[in-house]
């Protein structure tokens, strides 16, 4: 469905955010390596955890998991060693997300995995059985899913794993939350730079409780960023977070937004721009680069964001959808190579009939909905695609006063 989206002019309200989805789909696999009888905590109930369980607690040997990357990365070496033989496919998109890097390492680590229609692609016929595991060197440029996969199954190899991440690592801090969730369950595991040792120890069930969703938070930072005035309270999150994420408050604080803990509470005000200009390395924290980019366009914060390489392989090309969209909006961006967006004050005309496309991609959808403080009656396509992270995130913007209305 599309729908027209504007704003009351009063910002204030107490959100409830998802539960990390990151931190979801790792617990799964850990839970079903430990063979835990224990429940998970706050679970999220997004799209993806949900494509996640259903693999999990089946009993047939074909999954599709949609668009989800996490489930599709660790499920891949999940079944890698559970015997028998597995089919595993995905969304059209997800057909064209590359997975080569990770079935490489995996089938010089014992295991068997042809691809059904694409070299390097899903979808995969996997043969489970024995892995051996032992010393391998692995490219940690394209996604750091195929190395927390890895990880998760090492301490079930035979000889444990050493790895040992080559050219420029990426999204590191989703590695690190892999490593303390993993410790977390009784792993042996050493980091040495960009050396990592896990030894072949088997988890010891825990009980866990998921936080937040540290991501999600930022549309919420994103529209206080935006709007006049208001006031806005998050529940759920932890300060002292497993999610990189969390490292987002700072930026948001030069953008006019500041955080302060209440308790379990994190309350958002407006306060003074610090900035004129925006720039940022956004490797650690690619998930966000939709929510600053509309942020600064909105302020008129030109910005020169790096880091960014990998966005064009996630749920869709986001360089291009950010550039084609904001466009629409009256703001023209650009890029540097390959790893550079930036927006350098350049406007053009705003359409008349503002029509974001959201190209299946939660975070267009949600990056996009708080310029509806500047541009009220904008549509926004295929409100829907939000349930891939955060199926309850237009109930929680109504709550701040936003007013959807449904449109052909
Ligand atoms: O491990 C994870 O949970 C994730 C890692 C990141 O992907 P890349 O490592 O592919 O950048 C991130 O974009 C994704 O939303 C979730
Ligand atoms: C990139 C994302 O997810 P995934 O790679 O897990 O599909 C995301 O949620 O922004």
């Amino acid at each position: 469905m599309n729908i027209a989206v504007c704003f009351n002019d009063k910002i204030k309200g107490i959100v409830s955010l998802p539960a990390s989805k990151s931190i979801s789909n790792r617990i799964l696999i850990l839970n079903a390596l430990a063979d835990s009888p224990l429940e998970i905590e706050n679970l999220s109930d997004c799209d993806d955890t949900k494509s996640m369980l259903q693999v999990l607690q089946s009993d047939v040997n074909y999954f599709d998991i949609g668009h989800a990357g996490t489930a599709m990365r660790f499920l891949t070496a999940f079944l890698s060693r559970i015997v028998g033989i597995w089919d595993l496919t995905g969304s059209e998109r997800m057909k064209q997300r590359p997975i080569g890097v990770l079935v490489d390492a995996l089938n010089r680590l014992g295991a068997h995995i042809e691809y059904r229609e694409q070299v390097g692609f899903p979808p995969l016929r996997i043969y489970g059985s024995y892995l051996r595991g032992g010393e391998i060197s692995i490219p940690a440029s394209v996604s750091s899913q195929y190395i927390s996969a890895l990880m998760m199954i090492a301490p079930y190899m035979a000889e444990g794993l050493r790895l040992r991440l080559t050219g420029k690592v990426v999204s590191r801090k989703y590695i690190d939350m892999t490593v303390a969730l993993m410790r977390f369950f009784g792993a042996e595991i050493e980091t040495n730079g960009d050396f990592i040792k896990i030894a072949p120890l088997p988890y010891t069930p825990v009980p866990f409780r998921v936080e937040s969703d540290w991501s999600a938070a930022s549309y919420f930072y994103e529209l206080l960023a935006i709007a006049e005035g208001g006031e806005i309270t998050l529940t759920g999150l932890e300060k002292e977070s497993l999610q990189g994420d969390a490292g987002q408050v700072y930026v948001w604080e030069k953008l006019g937004v500041k955080s302060s803990w209440q308790g379990d509470k994190l309350m958002l005000r407006k306060k003074e721009v610090e900035i004129r200009f925006l720039e940022f390395n956004f490797v650690e924290m690619p998930d966000l680069v939709q929510s600053f980019a509309v942020a600064c366009c909105m302020n008129g914060i030109p910005f020169s964001f790096s880091g960014v390489e990998t966005l064009r392989i996630k749920e869709t090309d986001r360089i291009t959808a950010l550039i084609t969209e904001l466009r629409k909006l009256g703001y023209e961006l650009s890029t540097e190579g390959e790893g550079v967006l930036k927006w350098e004050g350049t406007l053009a005309l705003p359409e008349k009939n503002i029509c974001i496309e959201t190209y299946h991609d939660h975070r267009m959808a949600m990056a996009f909905a708080p310029a509806a403080l500047k541009h009220p009656g904008m549509v926004i396509v295929d409100k829907e695609v939000v349930s891939k992270s955060f199926a309850d995130y237009w109930k929680e913007l109504q709550k701040l006063g936003l007013e959807i209305e449904e449109v052909k």
